[in-house]
């Protein structure tokens, strides 16, 4: 992989990024680029963004960097080609696809927004994919990233979608390990940073938005959440919508400014409401539910949605109503990608998502549902699906909020708390650089004390220990937020966790 000053400045120039470039070498080349100066190697081209110090100039340069990209002139830079553009994030995305010589172009790219239900409806799309291509898929997610069938291609991820240059990256590493798909997540962030700037995916899903991520280091208004999220669709070869969901013209509308009416399938479930006289390409309706199991069948409704072959019946071993809606999207999304019904009915039986409804059952005490549900919207939908499948006696949630993002989730919590839960034991999660006490306080501001019994137990474990010692056998806990997270982000530290589902175990262990 390399790139030369002439590619640089042309594609910068070509972008309208350019703003100035001082460089006395007209056949500089680079064979490695990077955002952080402790990975610098000689010939690397440097790029300086977010909360950058000039003093990590000044280590990239004493490590081998020969020129930098960046919004602002540093002394630091001096002897080096200092590269000036309007536009850091997306520079690099341009950059970074160039270096990593275009490895989208090798793949065919599924990609799903939306506020809840990106994680679950990848993990369907990626198992069906693997059965479609016999293992030749990737998957970015926000748990795993996998480029590859070896056990050293596949690790944890820090973002739900990567830095620009890391995406890149990992996706030529992908196509070199011979995947021919790829499966990812794209937040609202990744549109608000341009860290998939220029990027085009050949399927682009939009599951669902909800008021989440609106705050202080995130977006500052709905209509920016909105927004970012729509960028996905503009994006898009083909675009499929949930027709439930919310603000569901501003997003059809979105789809249609880049791509035809006919290239645009919209899906929901049988006799939905929908807020728009458009007609569905797909319905989905359920057969039977059990906590452990979702049958469901298929329709088309029109000539397009027919000409997927989806048709029929389909079992999930994940329970949750909302999980066939995911379903319905992964089966449509996977259907484009060249998938048979066959792929997609044997694949989803054995799909297993991490944390997203982990059940732990003890013999004497409540059922113990393990969920990654950390807003209102999935709060709200875990606890009706869990009180219309149970003869639920009471239902005790743990819950916390996570610091320094995502304020609006505290309202939220206490909303679905005091509609839903009997019992709300509020601790910590993630908590960042809040006092996790003042967040539960904040969460206890908005429940309803008459209709929710509340508790304090900071410690998250202690936390879980209590809730499930006072279950009686028809109870249900919840153990919300965190699903299979093995850390707690404490003052800028990811310190470890045990994780809910150990913990549950631990516990219904020594009972
Ligand atoms: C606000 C935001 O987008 N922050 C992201 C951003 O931070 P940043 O660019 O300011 O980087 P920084 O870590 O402060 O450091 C500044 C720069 O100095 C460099 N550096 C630093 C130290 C050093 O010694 N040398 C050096 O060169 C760093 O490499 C970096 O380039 O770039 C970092 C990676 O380069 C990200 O880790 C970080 O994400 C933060 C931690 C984060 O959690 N963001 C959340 C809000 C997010 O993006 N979430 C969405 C999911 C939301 C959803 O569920 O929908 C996501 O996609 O994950
Ligand atoms: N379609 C949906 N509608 C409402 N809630 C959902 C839906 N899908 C999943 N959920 C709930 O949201 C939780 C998170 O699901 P998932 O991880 O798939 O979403 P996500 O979009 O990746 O979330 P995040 O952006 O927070 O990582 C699940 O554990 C479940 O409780």
């Amino acid at each position: 992989m390399s790139l030369d000053i002439t590619q640089v400045v042309t594609l910068l120039r070509e972008h309208d990024l350019l703003t100035a470039v001082t460089t006395s070498e007209h056949d500089q080349k680079f064979s490695h680029v990077t955002y952080n100066s402790k990975t610098v190697q000689p010939d690397t081209l440097f790029f300086c963004k977010g909360n950058f110090k000039a003093a990590y100039l000044a280590d990239a340069k004493r490590a081998g960097a020969t020129a930098y990209v960046s919004e602002t002139r540093y002394n630091e830079g001096e002897g080096m080609t200092a590269i000036l553009v309007s536009d850091i994030q997306k520079a690099m995305s341009i950059l970074g696809a160039a270096f990593y010589d275009y490895p989208q172009n090798d793949l065919f790219v599924i990609a799903f927004t939306g506020t809840k239900g990106k994680t679950t409806s990848s993990y369907f799309t990626y198992g069906i994919e693997r059965q479609h291509t016999h293992d030749r898929v990737a998957l970015f997610s926000t748990i795993d990233r996998i480029v590859g069938n070896a056990p050293e291609d596949r690790f944890k991820s820090h973002l739900t979608t990567p830095e620009s240059l890391d995406l890149f990256h990992d996706m030529r590493h992908a196509v070199d390990n011979g995947m021919t798909h790829l499966v990812m997540e794209v937040s609202s962030q990744a549109y608000k940073k341009n860290r998939v700037y220029g990027l085009r995916y050949n399927v682009g899903i939009f599951l669902n938005i909800t008021p989440d991520h609106i705050g202080e280091n995130e977006h500052p208004t709905f209509a920016d959440y909105l927004h970012c999220k729509e960028q996905l669709l503009v994006n898009s070869d083909k675009c499929i919508i949930n027709a439930e969901t919310d603000h569901l013209a501003d997003i059809y509308y979105a789809a249609k400014t880049t791509t035809q009416p006919e290239n645009i399938y919209l899906y929901a479930r049988e006799g939905a409401k929908v807020q728009l006289p458009l007609d569905l390409d797909v319905t989905f309706k359920n057969t039977n539910e059990t906590l452990h199991q979702s049958d469901f069948k298929v329709s088309a409704q029109s000539d397009k949605g027919k000409a997927l072959s989806i048709d029929g019946s389909y079992e999930l071993h994940i329970a949750g109503d909302f999980n066939e809606s995911n379903a319905v999207s992964s089966i449509m999304a996977s259907a484009i990608a060249g998938a048979s019904y066959e792929d997609a009915k044997t694949a989803l039986i054995g799909v297993h998502v991490p944390g997203r409804m982990e059940m732990v059952t003890s013999k004497n005490h409540g059922t113990i549902y393990i969920d990654y549900a950390h807003n209102y919207a999935s709060l709200k939908a875990l606890l009706t699906f869990l009180e219309a499948q149970t003869d639920a006696g009471r239902v005790i949630v743990v819950v916390g909020s996570t610091g320094n993002k995502g304020v609006s989730r505290r309202a939220g919590f206490g909303k679905a708390l005091s509609e839903k839960a009997n019992i709300a034991i509020l601790t910590t999660d993630d908590p960042a650089f809040e006092d996790p006490k003042k967040i539960a306080q904040e969460i206890d501001a908005h429940i309803d004390h008459d209709r929710v019994q509340v508790k304090f137990v900071m410690d998250r474990a202690t936390a879980i220990k209590t809730a499930i010692e006072m279950s009686t056998k028809d109870d249900i806990v919840v153990l919300a937020g965190k699903g299979e997270d093995a850390y707690q982000k404490i003052n800028g530290v990811d310190t470890p966790y045990p994780t809910d589902v150990t913990i549950a175990k631990q516990v219904v262990e020594e009972l």
